[in-house]
């Protein structure tokens, strides 16, 4: 057997945010191609897709560049590209991976490697191998990377989605470059491809990779319980979860979980030893009066009987004392109380106002 085809693992979508899975991925297309023989996986490329995708719950490319950034300062091989990205339109898969197949071959040592030598190799397949239909190892180690394209077996399946991929676009993927694909509960790659004539006429190019260590982890729920103001501690990077806080990104509610791994500056200086001096936990009708009153402006808009209760207050100033709203019947921000307490601590702390435990009922 000739010497490995060197890949770059290429992996494109949303990444809003980008999740531990993502980054799983490339761990295990990498261990897959590798193991084959046939190849031999030199890099790995995130590209973010453009904010011209206009997809729900995209955020800004730039906050999506600088998580995937965040998330690979724990990987050595796998890189962030932002090409695609810096684009304001969206661009189709095909046209990026044709691009970044042309950034290397136009950097390689085999500058004159024509396109078609380049696809022979790239298709090679189980049974061109054990015939030795291969090309000789001098030529190969000129080669420049083949791009392949990392996806989820959720990605693959949209390409039966009526109207959302070109069927040429389609072809032209598995048939010039190939796909690593990694299973994803609730799909059946193997029988999708079986299903599909082009997918099956090029299927030696396509490398179906079973996790058995299931894990689904999407961005969708990973949005959802960010939303909740739920922990996604050890399902996302530290520091895309830092990143995240703050930024304020996904309209998190005041998260005390995500909160409490990057202390605001005002909770460092009011790190007081008196119990007098720590918050206390009040009911949800408490809460609900100190916020609007003591902090206009910065509450949840979500949380819209707070500010039906609190409208009385909004004469009299700054908080001088907790009233007991008994009347109102909202729970809705019960699981936010500590945060929405240190907050109003805070937020006295700033203005000089006295601590909120001073306050009398
Ligand atoms: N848990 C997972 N298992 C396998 N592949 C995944 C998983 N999560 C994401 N991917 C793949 O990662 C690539 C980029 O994902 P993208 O950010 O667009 O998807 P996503 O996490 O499913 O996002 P969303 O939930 O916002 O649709 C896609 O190919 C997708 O199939
Ligand atoms: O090229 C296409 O026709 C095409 C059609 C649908 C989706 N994609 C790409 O698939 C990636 C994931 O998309 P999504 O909607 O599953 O997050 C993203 O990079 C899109 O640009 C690409």
């Amino acid at each position: 057997m000739g010497s490995p085809v060197k890949v770059i693992l290429l992996a494109c979508g949303s990444f809003s945010p980008i999740t531990n899975m993502h980054l799983r991925m490339f761990e295990l297309g990498r261990d897959a191609l590798n193991k084959t023989g046939r190849f031999q996986v030199v890099s790995g490329v995130i590209s973010p897709v453009s904010d011209g995708y206009g997809k729900k719950d995209l955020v800004p490319a730039k906050h999506r560049c600088e998580m995937v950034r965040a998330a690979l300062k724990t990987s050595d091989w796998v890189k962030l590209d932002p090409w695609e990205c810096t684009l304001s339109f969206w661009s189709p898969t095909a046209k990026v991976l044709r691009h970044y197949q042309e950034q290397y071959d136009s950097h390689s040592n085999c500058k004159t490697t024509p396109s078609k030598k380049r696809k022979k190799l790239s298709n090679r397949s189980v049974s061109d191998v054990q015939t030795n239909h291969i090309p000789s190892s001098d030529t190969e180690t000129d080669q420049s990377p083949v791009v392949k394209l990392l996806c989820g077996a959720d990605l693959l399946e949209s390409f039966a989605v009526p109207g959302l991929w070109a069927q040429e676009d389609i072809e032209y993927i598995v048939s010039t470059h190939g796909l690593v694909v990694i299973s994803r509960v609730g799909t059946d790659p193997h029988k999708f491809i079986y299903d599909s004539d082009v997918l099956t006429k090029y299927k030696e190019n396509i490398v179906v990779v079973t996790e058995w260590i299931s894990n689904e982890i999407s961005s969708t729920k990973i949005r959802t319980a960010l939303r909740r103001g739920e922990s996604v501690k050890y399902l996302l990077q530290d520091g895309v979860i830092d990143y995240i806080k703050q930024h304020q990104l996904y309209k998190i509610p005041d998260n005390k979980y995500i909160n409490h791994l990057l202390p605001s500056p005002v909770e460092k200086e009011s790190n007081s030893n008196d119990p007098e001096e720590q918050p206390q936990r009040p009911s949800s009708a408490e809460v609900k009066v100190i916020l609007r009153s003591s902090a206009p402006g910065s509450y949840n808009p979500n949380h819209l009987t707070l500010h039906r209760m609190t409208t009385k207050m909004e004469n009299k100033g700054p908080v001088t004392k907790i009233v007991p709203a008994h009347k109102s019947n909202s729970t809705s921000c019960i699981s936010d109380f500590g945060m929405l307490v240190r907050r109003v601590r805070n937020y006295n702390l700033r203005t000089r106002r006295r601590p909120l435990n001073t306050i009398k009922k």
